[in-house]
């Protein structure tokens, strides 16, 4: 039923949705060392295994991806490819995100980094019955500098395909005071904020990332559940939380589907939305991702519309894209 079903998403990572065989093709073309050009190795290096116990170990899977994204043409490919992913599940929109310092490695600019990518996912729009946006993310395990570098770099972008920023990676308890600066500059440029927080450290940082960075919506944010001044604020403020629950159970956030708060915090009317965070690491696609967590809620369609609603009043994109969205559920 859900792979027909229209759907929004709204957390996924480039890097961690591109596909095995692109992966070595690209490597081929551009004369890449990889650790194997086996697909059956290469799944086992890239996707994320089952007794991985954190967050740390899990973002370790990205190296492998990151070697091989480049190039202008290869960002270009990748992101083509994700949207075509995509739009193969009846996926309507998606807010692709990636971090361009990551892809600096020989040389490219940022401003050519997100161009890449714009182009990539502009061509996929044309063929496809699909549209989409770009957050840029700023990388925690870089300088401050490095934040603001992106933030400069996308502002050009901003009414070409870029609505957003984010900060991800590794997530450390207090992370979000030195980050006030570049996020206030973003905001004032014209980027919506969404969030990495209460992921990998505790729901204090989920209510840091609304009251010091104007997080309009935050990525996961499950331990939100444990922190009830970062509850009630997320409630009274209508931040939207963008949750990946096969995620969370692989970086050990949450212990099982069952412990996940989606659908306590749904039922407390909390603005929820589900994403598959990274196709290729977490091996999941949207459909999968939803059949999981309606099987164990026991959900139906009333449900899913209700979601599915909540990401179209949640996402970054124009007034227009949101009534077509409005219009197919
Ligand atoms: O769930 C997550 N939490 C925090 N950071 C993440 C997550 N998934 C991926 N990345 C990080 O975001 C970078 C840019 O896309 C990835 O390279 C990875 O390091
Ligand atoms: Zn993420």
């Amino acid at each position: 039923m859900l792979r027909k079903l229209p759907k929004i998403e709204l957390h996924c990572h480039l890097d961690g949705s591109v596909r095995l065989n692109t992966i070595i093709e690209v490597a081929k073309q551009e004369n890449i060392e990889l650790p194997s050009f086996e697909v059956e190795t290469l799944d086992s290096l890239i996707k994320v295994p089952e007794d991985c116990t954190s967050l740390e170990e899990y973002l370790k899977r990205f190296d492998l991806p990151n070697k091989i994204m480049q190039s202008k043409s290869s960002l270009k490919r990748i992101a083509f490819e994700l949207l075509e992913d995509c739009a193969r599940e009846n996926v309507k929109y998606i807010e692709v995100r990636f971090a361009p310092s990551l892809h600096r490695q020989k040389g490219l600019s940022l401003e050519e980094i997100i161009e890449s990518v714009l182009e990539g996912m502009h061509e996929a729009e044309k063929i496809y019955d699909i549209k989409s946006n770009l957050i840029i993310g700023c990388m925690r395990s870089m300088s401050v500098e490095e934040a603001f570098s992106v933030v400069n770099a996308g502002e050009k972008y901003l009414n070409r395909g870029v609505v957003a920023v984010d900060l991800c990676g590794i997530e450390l308890e207090g992370f979000a005071s030195i980050y006030k600066e570049p996020i206030d500059l973003a905001r004032s440029l014209g980027y919506r904020v969404t969030i990495h927080a209460g992921e990998g450290a505790s729901g204090k940082n989920v209510l840091d990332a609304i009251n010091l960075l104007g997080a309009e919506r935050i990525g996961h944010g499950i331990r939100t559940k444990d922190t009830n001044e970062a509850y009630d604020l997320a409630k009274a403020k209508k931040i939207v939380f963008e949750m990946c629950p096969t995620s969370n159970v692989q970086t050990k956030a949450i212990n099982n589907f069952s412990k996940h708060p989606f659908y306590n915090f749904y039922k407390d009317d909390m603005l929820v939305t589900i994403s598959t965070d990274n196709r290729t690491v977490s091996d999941i696609d949207l459909t999968n991702e939803l059949n999981i967590i309606f099987d164990e809620f026991n959900m139906g369609i009333e449900e899913y519309s209700k979601i599915y609603l909540n990401a179209v009043d949640a996402c970054f994109a124009d007034s227009n894209t949101k009534d077509w969205l409005r219009s197919l559920i």
